[in-house]
Formats: structure tokens, C-alpha cells, sequence
């Protein structure tokens, strides 16, 4: 079984996927930490991530690169955001994907194209969002959280732009993928949204053809 979770920053899609592992028994991967370690690779090697080939060369990274605390900042986030318009970047972590999606037993995945380019014919398929406001915030109060001085207001400007940027590039844009359910937690608690979450799969995994 493949249970695909998409959405934008911030939308609570990670806190959802890993809760619907547990639930289920099934090993998840966060993929935006993909994209992450491209983009993270890349400044590391003084390269420019808008030109494709520095993006494509920042590809070769060595795992420890994915245990970096540096992953998670909003700026590698943004970097991220920028490799990943190249298709040849996306083409070079497709693999590793795949893999997982459809190792024995099944997976969870989370990220921007699960449910439309990674696994289109997954088995149940949520799109998780949020207002900008709230993911703003949330990202404000894990930034107070880890010693930070975050800024409400550029905090605001780079989720905005970072959607702007994933929803209209070329290849694999933000969107909602066919058959998936829309869950909106703005005004949901963590636990609400997760219990949500497990209604909509539920319900998509009964709606299934048996066989
Ligand atoms: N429904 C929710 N209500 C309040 N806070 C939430 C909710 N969902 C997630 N969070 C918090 O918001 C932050 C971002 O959530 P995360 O799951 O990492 O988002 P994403 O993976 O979409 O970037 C985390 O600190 C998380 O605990
Ligand atoms: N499957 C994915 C996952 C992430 N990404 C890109 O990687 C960036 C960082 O993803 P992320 O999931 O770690 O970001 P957050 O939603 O956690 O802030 C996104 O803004 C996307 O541009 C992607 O293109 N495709």
C-alpha cells in the first residue's frame, strides 16, 4: 500500500505523514530532505542554484549530508525550492524514490509531486494546506522554539515566494493531484488533523476496487 502526501511549507504534511506511518505500520520518507541536500550541496560547493549544472553536479551529495541540522533552516528550504525547478535535479532523485514507494509491504511519502509524478497510482492520496498566515506562524513558533529571532514578516515573504515557485514551475508544480482529498488544517490541532487524515485514507482504501 502507497499513501502519497503532498502540500505546501509548513502545511503539516510531515506531522501528517509520520502519523499515518505509525497508524499503518509502514515506512515513511520526507522527500523535500532530498531536495534539501541538493540544495544545501550546492552552496556548499560556492555553486549557483539556478544554473542547472551546478544544480546537477550538487545532486552527487553523500548521505551524511541528510542528518545536517542545516537541512531544516527556511533558507536551505528556499535553495531547495530552486534546484528543484530543474528537471534534470528531479530526474536524479526519482530513482531513490520509486524505491521506496514500492518496497514490500508499502510507504509513505511526502512532498510536492507524490501524488501527481512520483506514485500517480497510489492507493490513497492527500493534499494538505493551510492559510500562509498560519504556516507562517507555525514556522515562528519553531523558530522561537529553536533559539531564533524569526521575522513574522519575511517569514510571510518566503513561504509566499516558495509557493509562487513551486506552483508554477515547469515540471512536477504543486498541485492537487487526481483522486486526492484536500485536508485543510488552519483551524484543525495537530491531532485533529491527523484523526482527519485517517478518515480520508480510510475512506479512499474501502473506495478502492478489491484485488
Ligand atoms: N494542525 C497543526 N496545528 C498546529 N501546528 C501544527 C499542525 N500541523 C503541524 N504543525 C506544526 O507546524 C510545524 C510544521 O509542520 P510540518 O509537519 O513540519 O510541516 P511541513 O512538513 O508541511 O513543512 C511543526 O512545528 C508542526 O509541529
Ligand atoms: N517532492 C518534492 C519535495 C520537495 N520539493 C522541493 O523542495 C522544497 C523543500 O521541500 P520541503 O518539503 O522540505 O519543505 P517544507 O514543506 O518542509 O518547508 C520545496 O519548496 C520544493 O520546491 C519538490 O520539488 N518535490
Amino acid at each position: 500500500m502507497i499513501i502519497a502526501v503532498d502540500g505546501p511549507a509548513a502545511s503539516g504534511k510531515g506531522t501528517i505523514a509520520k502519523a499515518l506511518a505509525r497508524h499503518y505500520g509502514l515506512p515513511c520518507l520526507d522527500t523535500g530532505l532530498l531536495y534539501r541536500a541538493v540544495g544545501l550541496s550546492v552552496l556548499k560547493r560556492g555553486g549557483d542554484p539556478d544554473r542547472q549544472a551546478d544544480a546537477l553536479a550538487a545532486c552527487d551529495f553523500g548521505d551524511e549530508i541528510l542528518a545536517d541540522p542545516a537541512l531544516r533552516s527556511e533558507a536551505v528550504g528556499s535553495l531547495a525550492s530552486r534546484v528543484s525547478v530543474h528537471q534534470v535535479v528531479r530526474d536524479a532523485l526519482i530513482a531513490r524514490q520509486r524505491d521506496f514507494a514500492t518496497q514490500p509491504g508499502g510507504a509513505i511519502l511526502d512532498g510536492r509531486d507524490i501524488g501527481t509524478v512520483i506514485a500517480p497510482d497510489a492507493d490513497a492520496k492527500i493534499f494538505v494546506t493551510a492559510s500562509v498566515h498560519v504556516r507562517a506562524e507555525r514556522r515562528y513558533r519553531d523558530g522561537l522554539a529553536q533559539g531564533g529571532h524569526p521575522d513574522m514578516d519575511s517569514l510571510i515573504a518566503d513561504i509566499q515566494a516558495r509557493d509562487t515557485r513551486d506552483m508554477s514551475r515547469d515540471h512536477a508544480p504543486l498541485k492537487i493531484a487526481d483522486g486526492a482529498d484536500l485536508l485543510d488544517t488552519s483551524d484543525l490541532t495537530i491531532n485533529a488533523a491527523v484523526q482527519r487524515a485517517i478518515a480520508l485514507v480510510d475512506a479512499q482504501l474501502e473506495g478502492r476496487p478489491k484485488g
